[in-house]
């Protein structure tokens, strides 16, 4: 996807009570933990832009929720480690979450599982670049959804 001033990038998006956008923040020479917050807000919401101008989202029972709510930049460490995997969610009207994100932590879970990177029931810790908050995060179940 050609984001604007930024280049040609790979971006994933993935739900998890909203649709965030997720990009290894490195990908833009920045780093979750020690980059202004600044810089990391204005890459990420190049990001949100020009997903929202490129990609149309549905989701399978309500219209109300699929649109892109924000993007996630993270540290690229999204193979299973007992560490933990740091990230920055900027949602809404660019704001920064003070948390790793409960509903992107559960996007960038389904996300992980999808790839085969954890595997059901594998606890991994997520770290907010912002803050250094801490939550955990797991797939219990894999569900198909046909729609
Ligand atoms: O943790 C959450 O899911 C909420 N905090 C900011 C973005 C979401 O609204």
């Amino acid at each position: 996807m050609i984001i604007n001033g930024l280049g040609d990038i790979t971006v994933d998006i993935s739900y998890g009570g909203a649709f965030y956008a997720f990009v290894d923040a490195q990908t833009f020479g920045l780093d979750v933990n020690k980059s202004r917050t600044r810089d990391l807000v204005d890459a990420a919401t190049a990001v949100t832009k020009a997903v929202k101008a490129q990609v149309k989202l549905n989701h399978p029972v309500s219209d109300d929720l699929a649109f892109l709510y924000g993007t996630i930049l993270t540290d690229g460490k999204d193979e299973y480690s007992s560490e933990p995997t740091s990230n920055v969610c900027v949602f809404a009207e660019a704001q920064v979450d003070r948390s790793p994100t409960g509903s992107g932590v559960t996007a960038r879970v389904a996300l992980q599982f999808h790839k085969g990177l954890i595997a059901l029931n594998q606890t991994r810790m997520f770290q907010s670049g912002a803050t250094g908050s801490k939550f955990t995060g797991r797939a219990v179940e894999m569900v198909v959804l046909l729609f």
